[in-house]
C-alpha cells in the first residue's frame, strides 16, 4: 500500500489529505477514480491564512475533530500547524512511510506537462511562473519548501493546474498580440483548474459510457473556470495567461476591456500593479455584492439587498455566454459538467447558468436541481437530450495518483 500526503495550497487556504491506495481500506472510503481502494487516513483544511484570525480544522476518521484558530502568518506557518496537528492527533507521518508528497501548483508555464518529481530547478521554475499566478505560485513555492524541510527523504511531486491544457489547439492559445510578446515572453492562453478537471472528466467518460464525448466542464469554486472538452482533451478554457480570466469569481473579476490598466491609470492615477491586485482581489462578488462566498451572496440577494441581485445576475450571464461559446467550439454537447464550491451546491446557480438554454437543448429538472443531498447525480430532465451532471471534484485524489504515477516511473 502507498501512502501519499497531498498539499493544496490554494491563495488563502491550504488544503491536505493523507491517503492510503492500495491497501485494504481503512478510514473514510473514496470513490476511486480508477485503480484500486483509496481511503483517507486524515484530512483538514487551514483556512483565513494571512488574516487575523485563521481556522485549522484536522480530521482523522474513527477519532474525530479538531479545531485550531489563531493567526497563519503564511503557507509555511499553516503547514507546520499542520505537522504539529498529525503530531498532536496522528497519524504519525514520520512513522507512515510516505511513498511521496504530492504538491498543487497552479502556474506550470510551458516547462512542465504533467507531474514533475521536485528538485532545485523545478523549484525555481515555478518560483519563476508567480507573476503570472500570484495568488496562487507563491503559496504553492512555500507549501513545497515547508514539506522538504520536514521530510527531505520523502519524493516531492508537482502536479500541475495547466498540463491538463497543454495541448489546446493554437486557435484558442494564442492573443492576437504583437508577436514579440508571445515569443519572448509566453503570452498565450494557457489554462487553469486541470487538476480537477482530469479527475472530473475521467468520472463523466465513466458516468456515460464513452471516453469521446464532447463536455463543457464548469469549475466554479473560489476561482472558477469553462472548458471544453473533446475526447478528453481541452479545446477552449476560460483562464488566459493568469488564473484571472474569464468567468466572474469570488474576488477576480474575469473578463474585462484590457484597456483598464491604462484607462485608470489616467483616471484614477493607479499603477497598473495596483489595477492587477484589485482585479485579482477585490473584484468579482466582494467587489459586486461585499462578499466573495456565494452563500453570503445569496443570503443577502434573499434578503432583497440590490447588490447582491445584479452581482447573481452578472455571475450568471457571464457563465450563460460560455456555455453558449463552447457549444459552439465543440459543435455537439454529449454533457454539461458542474462541479468545485458553488457548482456542487448551488442548485440556483446550476439553474441560473442554464435559463433560456433550452434552444441548446440544456436546462435543468427543479426537482433533480434542488434535491438534497451530495454526490454525483444527473440533474437535467428524464430522457433529456444533453446531461447535465453535478459530479464533486477530488483534486487530492487525482494529484495523489498523478503524484504515484511519477514514482513509480522513477
Ligand atoms: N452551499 C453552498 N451554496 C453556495 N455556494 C457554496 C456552498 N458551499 C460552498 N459554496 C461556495 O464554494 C466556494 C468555495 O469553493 P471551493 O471549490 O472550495 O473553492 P476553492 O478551492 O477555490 O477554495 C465558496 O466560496 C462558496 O462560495
Ligand atoms: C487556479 C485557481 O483559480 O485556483 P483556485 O480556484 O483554487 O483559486
Ligand atoms: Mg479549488
Amino acid at each position: 500500500m502507498d501512502r501519499v500526503l497531498v498539499l493544496n495550497s490554494g491563495s488563502s487556504s491550504l488544503k491536505y489529505r493523507l491517503l492510503e491506495m492500495g491497501g485494504a481500506a481503512k478510514g473514510v472510503g473514496l470513490p476511486a477514480a480508477s485503480g484500486p481502494r483509496v481511503s483517507s487516513a486524515a484530512s483538514g483544511v487551514v483556512d483565513r491564512i494571512g488574516e487575523r484570525r485563521g481556522v485549522l480544522s484536522h480530521r482523522v476518521p474513527g477519532a474525530g475533530r479538531y479545531q485550531r484558530c489563531q493567526r497563519y502568518a503564511d503557507h509555511e506557518a499553516a503547514l507546520r500547524a499542520v505537522l504539529d496537528a498529525f503530531g498532536d492527533t496522528g497519524p504519525d507521518l514520520a512513522q507512515a512511510g510516505l511513498s511521496a508528497i504530492g504538491h498543487r501548483v497552479v502556474h506550470g508555464g510551458e516547462h512542465f506537462d504533467g507531474p514533475t518529481p521536485v528538485d532545485d530547478g523545478v523549484l525555481a521554475a515555478i518560483e519563476e511562473l508567480a507573476p503570472l499566478a500570484p495568488l496562487h505560485n507563491p503559496a504553492n513555492v512555500q507549501g513545497i519548501r515547508t514539506a522538504i524541510a520536514a521530510f527531505p527523504d520523502v519524493p516531492q511531486v508537482a502536479v500541475f493546474d495547466t498540463a491538463f491544457h497543454v495541448g489546446l489547439p493554437p486557435a484558442a492559445a494564442t492573443y492576437a498580440v504583437p508577436e514579440a510578446w508571445r515569443s519572448r515572453h509566453g503570452v498565450r492562453r494557457y489554462g487553469f483548474h486541470g487538476i480537477s478537471h482530469a479527475y472530473v472528466v475521467r468520472r463523466t467518460a465513466s458516468w456515460l459510457g464513452r471516453d469521446d464525448a464532447a463536455v463543457i466542464v464548469l469549475h466554479l469554486g473560489n476561482g472558477a473556470t469553462a472548458t471544453a472538452v473533446s475526447a478528453g482533451r481541452s479545446v477552449d478554457t476560460s483562464m488566459g495567461l493568469t488564473p484571472l480570466e474569464g468567468l466572474v469569481m469570488g474576488t477576480r473579476s474575469g473578463d474585462v476591456d484590457p484597456s483598464l490598466t491604462a484607462y485608470l491609470g489616467r483616471a484614477a492615477g493607479l499603477s497598473a500593479e495596483e489595477v492587477e491586485a484589485a482585479l485579482n482581489r477585490d473584484s468579482g462578488m466582494k467587489a459586486l455584492a461585499g462578499a466573495n462566498d456565494m452563500r453570503e451572496v445569496r443570503r443577502s440577494a434573499d434578503r432583497g439587498d440590490p447588490r447582491a441581485l445584479l452581482a447573481v445576475e452578472v455571475y450568471q450571464h457571464r457563465l450563460r455566454k460560455y456555455i453558449g461559446a463552447y457549444t459552439a467550439v465543440l459543435g455537439r454537447v454529449d454533457a454539461v459538467v458542474f462541479t468545485a464550491g458553488v457548482g456542487e451546491n448551488d442548485a440556483r446557480t446550476r439553474a441560473g447558468a442554464l435559463a433560456g438554454l433550452e434552444v441548446l437543448g440544456l436546462g435543468v429538472d427543479p426537482g433533480r436541481n434542488e434535491a438534497p443531498g451530495g454526490g454525483e447525480r444527473v440533474i437535467s430532465h428524464e430522457g433529456a437530450a444533453t446531461p447535465v451532471l453535478v459530479l464533486p471534484t477530488d483534486e487530492e485524489l487525482e494529484i495523489a495518483e498523478q503524484s504515484l504515477t511519477v514514482i513509480e516511473r522513477s
